[in-house]
């Protein structure tokens, strides 16, 4: 692949590239990654934005398509040199079935790795999950935990399902032949609650504590901490990683790495007060104000009423019976594996972070007015 640091002669196709963080992904290669020559942005929902792209030194090629057709994902990964595959159905609220959450996650990735082959592009990059590991169905948290914590990663909600049997084909697709009989080198990488600007959850967050008068009211132990990276951090690492993969292919090849930064570790909840905080909201109690069980009550209603609901509307609240337990559950993680194997560093600080993620709920908070 060596592209010349001088000449702009690759390409890159990043799969999900208009989404949350394919979009930190598209902007960040165009920005850092000197080699390109054509990026493609391959997407079942292109996004308007695409078009302020079209004007720089770099050809940026929108194609709208679905991973789960291997034509079309085929099309799209002839001639790249490398691929970012990040398209994904990302559901833990019941708003698509669990045939199309395998249908996309697994038959979709299954796709990309085929393509790869057939076409002859030998570097492909996964976005894949913390959830890969956990927390699994027992509840057992995962405290600082790296990549070579063991744990019991059993799992039957269908979105970590989907994700953990994803990363596995590309892992074990690595060293494959391609077309052209050179190895397909892949590696996996594993974002734990990733936040920033255009955070979907966040947003719903955000609009749910202005339905409350300004209020948000906890649910979840303080103590229960929760690992989460900034989405510029998470963006970069996949940048970086595409960039290392040919020089260290026997080293990283086949390899997972979590995505990590210096973001703190704190409850799902007072993580996200510090973006929502500074934007006027509350949080209501310093301990939770229902009993666990009455939480898992509720919980529970809400699924039976999205089951009741499904033949006439979509209700799809925050609150559901897995994400109480993901909730409630520590997960973080405290790793280097990615800076010993190809010098990551997060490129922003947890002070940058923090600061664009707060400019961002304030867009929103204008936006609201
Ligand atoms: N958001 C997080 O906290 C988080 C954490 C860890 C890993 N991830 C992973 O990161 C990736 C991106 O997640 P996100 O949060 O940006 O989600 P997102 O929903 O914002 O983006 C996913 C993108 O994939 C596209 N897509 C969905 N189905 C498609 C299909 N059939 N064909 C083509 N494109 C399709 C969507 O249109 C969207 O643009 C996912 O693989 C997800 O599992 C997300
Ligand atoms: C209603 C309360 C109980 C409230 O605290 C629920 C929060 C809940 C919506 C989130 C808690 C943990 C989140 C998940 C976690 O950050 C990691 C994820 C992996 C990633 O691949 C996709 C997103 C997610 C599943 C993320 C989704 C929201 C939470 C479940």
């Amino acid at each position: 692949m060596a592209g010349s640091a001088q000449v702009p002669t690759l390409v890159y196709l990043v799969t999900g590239g208009c989404g949350f963080l394919g979009e930190h992904i598209v902007r960040m290669l165009l920005e850092r990654e000197p080699r390109l020559r054509e990026l493609r942005v391959f997407d079942l929902h292109l996004s308007s934005w695409l078009e302020e792209l079209k004007t720089g030194p770099v050809q940026v090629t929108a194609i709208q398509g679905d991973v789960t057709q291997a034509h079309e994902v085929a099309a799209a990964v002839a001639g790249s040199h490398v691929v970012i595959h990040t398209a994904g159905l990302v559901d833990v609220f019941g708003k698509a079935s669990p045939e199309t959450i395998h249908k996309v996650n697994v038959l979709g990735t299954q796709n990309v790795i085929e393509a790869c082959m057939r076409t002859g592009t030998q570097f492909l990059v996964y976005t894949s999950s913390m959830e890969v590991v956990g927390p699994n169905v027992k509840g057992h948290p995962f405290y600082r935990g790296d990549e070579d914590t063991p744990y019991e990663a059993v799992h039957r909600h269908p979105y970590p399902c989907s994700k953990a049997l994803a990363e596995r084909l590309v892992l074990e697709a690595n060293g494959r032949k391609v077309s052209g009989g050179l190895p397909l080198v892949t590696c996996a990488l594993r974002p734990t609650g990733i936040y920033g600007e255009g955070h979907q959850v966040m947003r719903d967050f955000y609009n749910q504590g202005l339905r409350f008068g300004g209020r948000l009211f906890r649910a979840i132990p303080a103590s229960v901490e929760h690992g989460r990276v900034y989405v510029g951090n998470v963006a970069w690492m996949h940048v970086l990683v595409a960039r290392e993969l040919e020089q260290r292919a026997a080293l990283m090849g086949g390899q997972v790495y979590f995505c990590y930064d210096k973001s703190p570790y704190k409850s799902y909840e007072d993580f996200n007060m510090e973006f929502l905080g500074p934007c006027g909201l509350r949080l209501i109690g310093t301990h939770p104000l229902l009993p666990y069980w009455l939480l898992v009550l509720l919980a529970t209603l809400n699924a039976l009423l999205q089951w009741l609901l499904r033949p006439l509307v979509l209700y799809t609240p925050l609150l559901n019976p897995y994400t109480l337990a993901m909730a409630n559950t520590t997960f973080t993680v405290s790793t280097n594996k990615a800076q010993r194997h190809f010098g990551y560093k997060p490129l922003f600080s947890w002070e940058e972070s923090k600061a664009r993620t707060i400019h961002w709920v304030q867009a929103l908070e204008a936006s609201a007015r």
